[in-house]
């Protein structure tokens, strides 16, 4: 794929600031950081280091206090939050609607978007996670695995340009882990998505193109197979 055809998201010296009990937490310090399509990244470190912050400006559902966040695409280049609709978010806390079945959860993102045969698709991916069986659970009714992998159907059902993905594999047995991270990786590679994840697993982030770590504000690039090289 030509380095012009792929959009890509770039942080430019962005700074995360959160006020807690009256005291100012800085997370990050101006980090610049680019992501491209079709590309595998893993961001590691150690808990509070800032990783699922940092996953939330990357994506575009969150604002850093200060620097910029880009999505550029072709000659465009445009703020990150108009990347929403382009992106599979798989939250740590998985966010399912309470109310809704996992298959009318897994069918939502389709008919936001207009797209005929909502539900046959979404069962379609509610099959490929291994939930054919629990279509009209609600999440109330479903295990913590089980919701996370709903959660995971719900984020790549509509082919996004980027996947992110915070702690996806956290509450899998092994084998559903790799099952999901097989899917996770053949989004990226067979259908040119851009996927980032966060993780404490060193065998899940070792799969990934380029892993980062993040500790004491400071986001250090440990290890690369990617051949091209973004510059923010
Ligand atoms: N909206 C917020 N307001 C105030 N503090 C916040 C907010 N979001 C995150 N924080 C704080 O920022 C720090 C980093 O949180 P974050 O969840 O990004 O870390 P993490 O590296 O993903 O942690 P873990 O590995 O434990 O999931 C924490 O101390 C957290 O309390």
């Amino acid at each position: 794929m030509a380095y012009h055809l792929k959009s890509r998201i770039e942080l430019c010296g962005v700074s995360q600031t959160f006020s807690q009990n009256a005291q100012q937490v800085q997370l990050f310090q101006d980090l610049t950081l680019t992501i491209a399509q079709g590309h595998s990244y893993a961001i590691t470190g150690p808990s509070g280091s800032g990783k699922s912050s940092l996953l939330m400006l990357l994506s575009g559902l969150a604002q850093p206090s200060t620097g910029q966040g880009y999505w550029l695409e072709n000659d465009s280049r445009r703020p990150l939050a108009g990347l929403a609709k382009e992106i599979g978010y798989i939250f740590q806390q998985f966010h399912l609607l309470p109310e809704l079945t996992a298959l009318h959860n897994v069918a939502l993102p389709l008919k936001l978007r207009g797209v005929k045969h909502a539900e046959q698709l979404a069962k379609s991916w509610l099959d490929k996670v291994g939930l054919g069986h629990r279509l009209q659970h609600k999440p109330a009714q479903l295990s913590g695995g089980e919701q996370q992998r709903t959660a995971i159907a719900r984020a790549l059902v509509f082919s996004p340009k980027f996947i992110f993905a915070d702690e996806p594999t956290g509450n899998l047995d092994s084998q559903n882990a790799q099952d999901i991270a097989d899917l996770l990786f053949a989004c990226c590679e067979e259908q040119g998505a851009g996927l980032v994840i966060v993780t404490h697993s060193e065998l899940l982030a070792a799969r990934a193109e380029q892993i980062f770590n993040l500790a004491q504000g400071h986001c250090q690039l440990r290890q690369s197979k990617l051949q091209e090289v973004y510059r923010a």
